[in-house]
């Protein structure tokens, strides 16, 4: 098994894995074990998991580098009126922004390269070992070049780019606006991981705002590495350099897929879209996540699969007690190279299904709260066209969340819950990396590595087995 055609087996890639993240944090004193338990632990209390500390405590092992295709560009964010304090647990004094993380999406078809790049250079995404993460850069080329023609069908046939932007900044405002109705001022910000506006430029606009208390809310109902995880780690990076983050009281809300506002929110949608088929009881209601490769989950302990399975139970146990009784199945979509992914495969499942003599079908896109190519393009174009072709007579899908009320005010109660964690301890010793301070080894890195890197990237077996598995 190969880590996305790098020829190197899955099993030995480390990247940065959730355990050690753990391991870390409590071994930098700063964060109670308790913090940690709340924080990464699903369980069945209905408020989220959310983690407070001091941006200094954490240990961060490599330096990020994005590709920057534009110059300038401004971040998104509501207006914040200085004069106005909010509820309660907050003073007349203080500025409560809130930060709001998503993936960004390539607006336009020529961003679609660069918009790749980024993504693929993460190394939450493709997650090499520590010998090898010289690769990064190069690999992340390589793969965003040979992916970019299918990428760019896809984002064409929906209208030419995504929809994310928009859609966050319409989550923004209306976040906003329902913490507003709560009596709770806010500066809320968009941080995109891969692409306009990116988390570094709505870190500049809280520092220029002197927030003096944040919020971190990925818009991401269930924790990943390589999602609410790798904008967490490039917020530490950012924040363990300065000073002002240091000392800023941060709380971040790791995962809220089990809060009763969104529980009850999906249910909701599953139960109106349910009434549009002539025999709404007999039909099967199709959970579709995005999938991750299958080691992040049993090597590096990536929550993400328990969560997703308890998130589903608890929408399941919400329809059930509405009377709701459908038969329901989970399957993960958009696998990306020669991995294993989590099984089983939405298209496999739409097969079989088919082949079981399923009739009506419901899709519910379950890891995201916005429509995105993987909802207009994959699952609404090509998975319906599957499911048709295969025997499915009867097919709909539950919208994304979007700017729902009862979902953004549950979103707002989040906010409000986690804001008296929020705090900031002394500036901790801070760990550096012996070996990133090690010129001698560097400089054998950089040779061994750069023969290696010259096989590798020149090998036109290597090229035809990505062409293969990317297209
Ligand atoms: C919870 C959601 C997501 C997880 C987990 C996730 C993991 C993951 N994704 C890739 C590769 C790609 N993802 C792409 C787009 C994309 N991914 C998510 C969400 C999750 N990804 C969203 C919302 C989007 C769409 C953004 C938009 O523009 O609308 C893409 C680009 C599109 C394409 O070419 O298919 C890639 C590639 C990996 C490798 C991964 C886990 C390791
Ligand atoms: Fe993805």
């Amino acid at each position: 098994m190969e880590a996305l055609g790098t020829g190197i087996p899955q099993t030995k890639l480390l990247g940065f894995c959730h355990k050690q993240i753990k391991q870390r944090l409590f071994h930098k004193r700063q964060v109670s074990k308790c913090d940690i338990v709340s924080a990464f632990h699903s369980s069945d209390k209905e408020h989220h998991h959310s983690l407070s500390y001091n941006a200094s405590s954490l240990y961060i092992p490599s330096k990020e580098r994005k590709y920057l295709g534009k110059s300038s560009y401004s971040s998104e964010a509501c207006s914040f009126d200085e004069n106005m304090a909010g509820a309660s647990s907050t003073t007349a004094r203080e500025k409560i922004g809130v930060l709001l993380l998503n993936l960004g999406g390539p607006e336009t078809l020529q961003d679609v390269q660069p918009f790749l790049f980024n993504l693929f250079a993460d190394p939450d995404i493709i997650r090499l070992p520590r010998w090898f993460r010289f690769l990064q850069r190069p690999l992340a080329q390589l793969i965003s070049v040979v992916r970019a023609p299918k990428s760019k069908e896809g984002y064409a046939s929906i209208g030419g780019g995504s929809p994310l932007r928009r859609i966050t900044n319409e989550q923004a405002d209306a976040l906003k606006h329902a913490l507003e109705k709560k009596k709770l001022h806010t500066n809320v910000y968009v941080a995109m991981r891969y692409w306009y506006p990116f988390t570094e430029e709505a870190i500049q606009q809280i520092k220029r705002d002197k927030i003096t208390k944040l919020v971190i809310l990925p818009l991401y109902p269930q924790y990943s590495i390589s999602t609410s995880g790798s904008s967490i780690r490039v917020l530490q990076n950012i924040f363990r350099e300065d000073a002002y983050f240091e000392g800023l009281p941060i709380s971040i809300i790791e995962s809220w897929y089990q809060r009763e506002g969104y529980i009850k929110s999906m249910a909701d949608l599953i139960e109106k879209e349910l009434l549009s088929f002539s025999n709404p009881e007999e039909v099967m209601i199709f959970f579709s996540a995005h999938g991750v490769p299958v080691s992040y989950v049993e090597d590096a302990g990536d929550p993400y699969r328990d969560q997703m399975e308890h998130c589903i139970r608890l929408i399941m146990n919400e329809l059930k007690s509405r009377g709701v009784t459908n038969q329901h199945t989970l399957a993960y979509q958009s696998r990306v190279g020669p991995v294993q992914w989590l099984k089983p495969y939405t298209d496999e499942v739409l097969v079989e299904l088919g082949k079981k003599g399923v009739k009506s079908l419901l899709a519910v896109p379950i890891s995201f709260v916005s429509e995105h190519i993987e909802t207009l393009e994959e699952i609404d174009m090509e998975y319906k066209e599957l499911a048709l072709e295969s025997g499915i007579k009867n097919w709909g899908r539950v919208p994304a969340l979007g700017c729902t009320s009862s979902f953004i005010t549950d979103l707002a109660d989040a906010v409000l819950e986690a804001l008296p964690s929020a705090s900031a301890t002394s500036r901790a010793r801070r760990e550096t990396d012996d070996s990133d301070n090690d010129f001698m080894q560097y400089a054998i890195k950089l040779f061994f590595g750069s023969i290696l890197a010259f096989l590798f990237l020149f090998s036109p077996k290597l090229i035809s087995s990505l062409r293969n598995n990317l297209l």
